[in-house]
């Protein structure tokens, strides 16, 4: 990990597939991007993946600082010779998800605490760098952004924003959803990049929240939703059957005014919290 206070043309930043890179070219998206920010001038950014520093440099003039972490050595050097004399830009190298930022934030006090997320980030960690960000159902993160804002695969974006009793709604819906509100704001074709993508893009918003009644046991909420998901043809009583007995989770529906043969794409996160809490009820 190094640290370097404070980019060329874009021909000499040559894409390398296992950083996920693929250059943002179109004004169209930045544009989209920012505006979806919301950005004051007393926002504190945290950028993921700055790349060639393209939506950085738009970031900049508009916000307190950002503080980037980009793991791709090279790109580091040459984003350091082109931003590097602007007072509110940090930038860290080193890969985001392995790295303790509130830790390396502390000698840099006017970084610390970013309270927003804008960021392209590359798509095969998408999971592992929501997870980081927001936590897990049964271990929320503490650092809490007031919001994120991410440019995702189209198909994790749908999933991700998805409602019950479609095809995108499932397990990943469901447990984001438990740990912020999100919403998909633009839609980027692949062709905004440079290589292009094979699928399209989405912008997104998410904005952390505490829930307003929470499981009462948030791992056993986590398990049911994934043995609920587990094969999304059957019926919930069957998915659960290891659980809870069928006729039990049937009473347990009928009180909660749902279907018995509800699968689990036709339960909204209120109705799975309230099944959990009287399946763990249950089982006290
Ligand atoms: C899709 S590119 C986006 C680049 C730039 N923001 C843009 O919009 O053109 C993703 C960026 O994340 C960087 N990256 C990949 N894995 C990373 C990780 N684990 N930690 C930090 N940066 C990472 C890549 O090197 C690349 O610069």
């Amino acid at each position: 990990m190094t640290v370097n206070k404070s980019t060329q043309s874009r021909s000499q930043f040559r894409p390398n597939k296992r950083f996920g890179q693929h250059w943002l070219r179109s004004e169209i998206a930045l544009n989209q991007i920012v505006a979806a920010a919301q950005l004051t001038s007393s926002d504190r950014i945290l950028e993921i993946g700055p790349g060639t520093g393209i939506l950085t440099r738009r970031l900049l003039p508009l916000v307190e600082s950002l503080v980037a972490v980009e793991i791709d050595r090279n790109l580091c050097q040459k984003l350091t010779q082109k931003l590097g004399k602007e007072d509110n830009f940090l930038l860290l190298q080193g890969d985001f998800l392995k790295l303790n930022l509130t830790e390396l934030l502390e000698s840099f006090p006017s970084f610390q605490q970013p309270n927003k997320i804008v960021a392209n980030i590359p798509y095969n960690i998408t999971g592992p760098i929501l997870e980081k960000l927001l936590g897990k159902i049964s271990q929320p993160a503490t650092t809490a952004y007031q919001s994120i804002v991410l440019l995702v695969q189209q198909e994790v974006g749908e999933r991700l924003t998805a409602s019950p009793g479609t095809k995108a709604y499932g397990a990943l819906s469901l447990r984001v959803q438990y740990l912020a509100s999100c919403e998909l704001i633009y839609h980027v074709p692949a062709k905004a990049f440079s290589p292009p993508p094979k699928v399209d893009s989405v912008v997104i918003r998410l904005h952390p929240r505490t829930i307003s009644e929470p499981a009462d046991n948030p791992r056993l909420l986590d398990s049911l939703i994934k043995l609920g998901f587990a094969n999304r043809r059957k019926m919930l009583r069957n998915n659960l059957s290891s659980v809870i007995a069928p006729d039990d989770l049937i009473q347990l529906l009928e009180q909660l005014n749902l279907n018995s043969q509800s699968r689990a794409e036709n339960l909204s996160l209120e109705d799975w919290i309230k099944l959990s809490n009287l399946i763990g009820c249950r089982s006290i």
